[in-house]
């Protein structure tokens, strides 16, 4: 079966380097899909062909067999969009502005949207322009799952929240993907794709570094040693062309890939005053591609 959301060859060209250059990637029905990247990286970009609001250079996006752009009115009824930044109507209470959107989206039930906000707790009094970011953040995030929408394009959805409304909003991602739901979730925060996501895409400098299982590289059997040596000398030669290995002082920080076996084996021709070994997290991982990448 072809995937849901397709994304081929996508390219956008803002000039001086800017915007998204031929991102492929598709996303199944069902499926949790991560989106990763520094600022500037393209995944707003991407998530805004997605909804149709920008027409690419070349290549083509899809949402369920409709062209993004094409057919933007059809695909926008399909998704439920968060964009990364908020433009709500100030002068409108909470209340009046989820109303206003429930009925935009002809959503005749209020029950789901009372669930919302009371998951949430979110502030259905006050005017919208007198709101915090995170009360703001917490009544887009309302109006997106509002619909019960069969695709979530999410851009960003914790910024602004905190700890306590982050962990509601990841449990209730979780609920969506276990009702089906096909889920894009751009994120800096490698926790969050780890705990939604099946797949992840990690961007660079507009284009698409790699794509990865997430469950894979949680398990991947990269471990991270640190070695204290008892003569600044010894660091200085065990550490001298070996691959990934950073020293300070008499310390030696490696990261070893599969076997582990030679890698000790030429540490215990120096005399070691300590080791410490831990599996390396997913966010070192991710470093790799995004090496040498300017904020
Ligand atoms: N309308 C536009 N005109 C010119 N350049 C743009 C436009 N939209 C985006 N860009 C540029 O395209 C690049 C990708 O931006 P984009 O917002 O997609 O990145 P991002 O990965 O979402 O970043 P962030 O994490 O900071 O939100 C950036 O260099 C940005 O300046």
């Amino acid at each position: 079966m072809s995937d849901l959301i397709q994304v081929e060859h996508l390219t956008k060209d803002y000039g001086k380097g800017r915007g998204v250059f031929d991102v492929s990637f598709g996303v199944s029905a069902g499926e949790a899909f991560g989106f990763l990247g520094p600022n500037g990286a393209g995944k707003t970009t991407t998530m805004r062909h997605l909804m149709g609001f920008v027409r690419p250079d070349s290549g083509r996006v899809r949402i369920a067999g409709m062209d993004c752009f094409a057919d933007a009115r059809r695909v926008q009824e399909k998704v439920g969009y968060l964009p990364g930044e908020l433009s709500l109507a100030g002068d409108m209470t909470g209340d009046g502005f989820l109303r206003f959107v429930a009925s935009m989206k002809h959503v005749r039930d209020s029950a789901r949207c009372r669930a919302l906000c009371d998951r949430f707790e979110v502030d259905r009094k006050n005017r919208i322009r007198k709101m915090s970011k995170g009360q703001k953040q917490k009544i887009g995030l309302v109006c997106t799952f509002l619909g019960d929408p069969e695709v979530y394009l999410l851009d960003e959805p914790t910024s602004g929240l905190d700890p306590l409304m982050q962990g509601r909003f990841l449990e209730l991602l979780e609920e969506e993907k276990a009702r089906g739901k096909t889920i894009l979730l751009s994120s800096h925060l490698f926790e969050e794709v780890e705990r939604v996501c099946t797949r992840t895409a990690m961007l660079r400098a507009g284009r698409i570094a790699a794509i990865e299982q997430v469950q894979a590289l949680r398990g991947a059997q990269n471990r991270v040693f640190t070695l204290r040596f008892e003569t600044e000398k010894a660091a200085l030669l065990f550490a001298d062309g070996l691959t990934g290995a950073a020293r300070n002082g008499c310390v030696v920080t490696a990261c070893v890939q599969g076997s582990v076996d030679s890698f000790l084996k030429r540490a215990a021709c120096y005399p070691v005053a300590d080791l410490q070994a831990r599996s390396q997290t997913l966010e070192e991982r991710f470093l790799h591609y995004y090496g040498g990448e300017e904020q």
